[in-house]
């Protein structure tokens, strides 16, 4: 997953990031993780009081959720960048695109996560041989990488926040290498999904998961630009006409609702699904979050991604046609997807993507248990859960990939056999 040779030597080579105006926020936090830093141990995190049941998860859970909220913020920081043209999104080998927050979300995530648990293993996106490998161009970017989880572990943790070294960056990322599999505890790690989302300064998340035994058990997905109320997502169909694209993450002018955008959402096996701020400050209660209950056809929406290259779309619209529904498709970047539908912003969510594409764990891992902790029910198209205990890749997916309310999910895998032998005609 190196970088593209022509494009190592250039590798993200704006200059150094403007610093930002320290933030209310950010003042905030600082003194309050510098007033607890007099009374914890030096080396320990603090962890983040959650007001949600973990259960038997619960430790994982608050290091989860306190590991996407710091990579939330790194997130942030870096499409802001990218947004004033400071930074750059790089090609990949495999000409998928990475940027700094790709690497350093990953890192921050990993550190955080083994602080709690280290002896974890982790199946994320990322590696670090374009940072290793990639000469000037690759130091460069690995020093950059050093520098936002630094300054992120800092604006957090203040005068108690270790420095880490490139090489802890290097390791921290690497650790993401496992390949998982059906017998113990895997992290899975989607550290920036959506990238296109993200670079066009649009929807993305980063997506963690826990898997015990082949189960999910825990999903913590941060989704920055996510608005708290779905109806904002509506505009996402300026994309399907043509329209100067309206950035979503940009609709929602001024702040007069406190909170009206950044989400985390989190589900633990058997205790439900929520859905958090991302900025820890704002003092919400966390709120519950239910898939839609009843489906009316003439209000219900489906979810899809927004390229065609990466699913039908002439597919998902018989299938809408034959559920009855009239609307048109919310086309979301990202796991944000996966969120819209576990708080009924959407009834429907489906991807189909061309014939012998492999699907990714870290793609849907998060995403999943959150809607079934919603709930409702994600299988492939021919009914089966997904199996996410086979290694990197889904194994064995019939087709594509669909969720709904459980009520709903059996008329949607009804439509989607129809249209299928249709199509197929
Ligand atoms: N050809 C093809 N078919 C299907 N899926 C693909 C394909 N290529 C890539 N990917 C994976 O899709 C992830 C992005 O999914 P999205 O739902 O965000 O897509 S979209 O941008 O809204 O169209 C994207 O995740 P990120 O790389 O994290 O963005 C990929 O893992
Ligand atoms: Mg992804």
């Amino acid at each position: 997953m190196a970088l593209a040779s022509s494009t190592r030597a250039s590798a993200l080579s704006a200059s150094v990031a403007r610093r930002p105006p320290l933030s209310a926020f950010r003042r905030a936090s600082r003194a309050r993780h510098g007033r607890r830093a007099r009374h914890a141990a030096a080396s320990a995190v603090d962890t983040v009081p959650l007001g949600v049941d973990g259960g038997a998860y619960a430790k994982e859970l608050a290091s989860a959720l306190d590991a996407v909220r710091l990579a939330s913020e790194l997130c942030q920081e870096v499409q802001g960048q990218l947004m004033r043209m400071d930074e750059q999104a790089e090609t990949k080998e495999d000409r998928s695109l990475v940027t700094l927050a790709d690497y350093a979300a990953q890192a921050i995530i990993s550190w955080r996560i083994a602080q709690d648990f280290p002896d974890m293993t982790l199946v994320g996106e990322e590696d670090a041989e374009a940072l290793t490998e990639g000469g000037e161009g690759g130091a460069e970017t690995l020093n950059k990488v050093t520098n936002l989880v630094n300054k992120t572990l800092k604006g957090h943790m203040g005068e108690k926040a270790p420095t880490l070294s490139s090489q802890d960056v290097v390791d921290a990322i690497n650790r993401g290498q496992s390949t998982g599999g059906p017998t113990g505890k895997h992290w899975i790690l989607d550290p920036v999904d959506g990238t296109l989302g993200f670079v066009r300064g649009d929807q993305y998340a980063i997506a963690l998961a826990l898997m015990d035994d082949g189960d999910l058990k825990v999903g913590v997905m941060g989704c920055p630009n996510m608005p708290k109320t779905g109806e904002v997502l509506e505009f996402q169909e300026s994309y399907a006409y043509g329209f100067s694209p309206r950035l979503v993450s940009k609709m929602l002018a001024g702040d007069s609702l406190g909170w009206y955008k950044g989400c985390i959402f989190t589900a633990v096996r058997g205790k439900g699904a929520y859905m958090f701020p991302t900025d820890p400050t704002l003092k919400f209660e966390p709120v519950k979050v239910s898939v839609s209950e009843a489906f009316d056809p003439r209000k219900a929406k489906f979810t899809e991604p927004v390229m065609k290259a990466n699913s039908s779309q002439g597919f998902t619209a018989a299938v809408a046609t034959n559920l009855g529904i009239e609307c048109k498709p919310l086309r979301i970047y990202s796991q944000v997807k996966y969120g819209s539908v576990a708080r009924a912003d959407a009834d429907v969510f489906m991807k189909f993507p061309k014939a012998g594409y492999m699907e990714k764990i870290w793609d849907h891992a998060a995403g999943v248990i959150l809607v079934e902790e919603a709930g409702g029910t994600v299988s492939d198209a021919g009914g089966a859960p997904l199996n996410f205990a086979g290694g990197r890749y889904i194994e064995g997916l019939d087709r594509g990939i669909i969720a709904a309310s459980s009520a709903l999910h059996a008329k949607l895998l009804d439509s989607v056999a129809k249209s299928w032998s249709s199509s197929q005609l």
